[in-house]
């Protein structure tokens, strides 16, 4: 794990603030695709390209949308390894970058920029017409692929439909922080007082989606969203990863019914399920997070059924 620094590798991991809490600094790459044809960069299939990590939930956010938007004919994918290193994110030899050649994700951020200063995250959208990268950020990735590739899309409905849309991001800035983000600052904490404030808050915004969803199906109403992607991607983790290694173990999400019960709903949508890699999730977060998990075990368990009947379908919004 490390940074690129005006293109030069350095291995560092995330520097806390003086409290000690996680900083989680801004991505870089903010452009766009747009159908209305306003910047360089047009929906065309076969033009782009996905690079993910199967563990990671900001990634993971942009492969169920591909999937649910039926785009999987028009955008490429490669998967990274999940064994994140000094080196941060490898390749993986049985799915090598298309695109060049990349032994470590920080290969595609150079060869978008040979001075690029930042982190090397995933997900990151690659232009291969331009040769850059168009985004780096999962919320905006997510966004580009559902309304302005909807011109691509095979699959529907939007995730992110006009009426709904001002709600949409209202819910995705109110998880963001508690919970998205949240389940970091408690794992990443470097004193106690970090980690508890990170922790309650987690569990008390928990506990208030949890009731959202006691009434109505999805935190939007009846129809799946985007806010429920990135919901979905966090709580999937939780139990398998975030209650022990994060030290966010107040409750397990399986003791909550209502989110629970979302999980599944969600897991069991047609095209999400082959978009979960639970094995890559543990492997990941386990071995990679050495600072966390000195010995790299990565436990045996839970076990989570994810595919026990999740009963919402009945549910609406009141
Ligand atoms: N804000 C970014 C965050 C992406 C992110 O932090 N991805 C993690 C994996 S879960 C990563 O690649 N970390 C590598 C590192 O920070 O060195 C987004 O939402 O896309």
């Amino acid at each position: 794990m490390g940074h690129l620094v005006d293109g030069k590798w350095s291995t560092e991991w995330y520097a806390p603030d003086a409290e000690g809490r996680f900083q989680r600094p801004r991505t870089k790459f903010h452009g766009w695709i747009r159908a209305d044809g306003s910047t360089d960069h047009a929906p065309v299939a076969g033009r782009y390209h996905l690079y993910v990590s199967t563990a990671c939930p900001w990634a993971h956010r942009t492969l169920i949308t591909r999937a649910l938007r039926g785009l999987e004919h028009a955008i490429s994918v490669t998967v990274v390894d999940p064994h994140m290193g000094p080196d941060g994110w490898p390749f993986d030899a049985r799915d090598p970058d298309p695109l060049g050649p990349s032994q470590f994700l920080r290969d595609v951020y150079l060869r978008a920029k040979r001075d690029y200063t930042g982190r090397v995250t995933v997900p990151v959208l690659w232009d291969r017409e331009r040769a850059t990268i168009v985004n780096n950020e999962s919320r905006e990735i997510m966004r580009m692929l559902d309304v302005e590739c909807e011109p691509l899309a095979t699959r529907g409905p939007s995730l992110a439909p006009p009426a709904l849309r001002a709600r949409i991001d209202e819910v995705l800035d109110a998880i963001y922080e508690p919970i998205n983000n949240g389940v970091y600052r408690a794992g990443f904490a470097k004193s106690q007082k970090a980690y508890e404030d990170a922790c309650r808050e987690l569990f008390a915004a928990l506990d208030r989606w949890n009731e959202v969803l006691e009434r109505q199906r999805f935190l939007c109403g009846d129809a799946m969203t985007e806010a429920d992607v990135a919901l979905f991607t966090t709580l999937l983790r939780f139990d398998l990863v975030y209650y022990a290694h994060f030290k966010c173990n107040l409750h397990r999400i399986q003791d909550y019914p209502a989110l629970w019960g979302f999980v599944r709903d969600v897991y069991q949508t047609p095209g999400v399920r082959e978009t979960c890699d639970l094995d890559a999730i543990k492997t990941h977060y386990y071995w990679s997070q050495d600072a966390v998990n000195p010995t790299r075990i990565v436990p045996l368990g839970p076990t989570l059924d994810l595919d026990a009947p999740h009963g919402r379908t009945a549910r609406t919004s009141a």
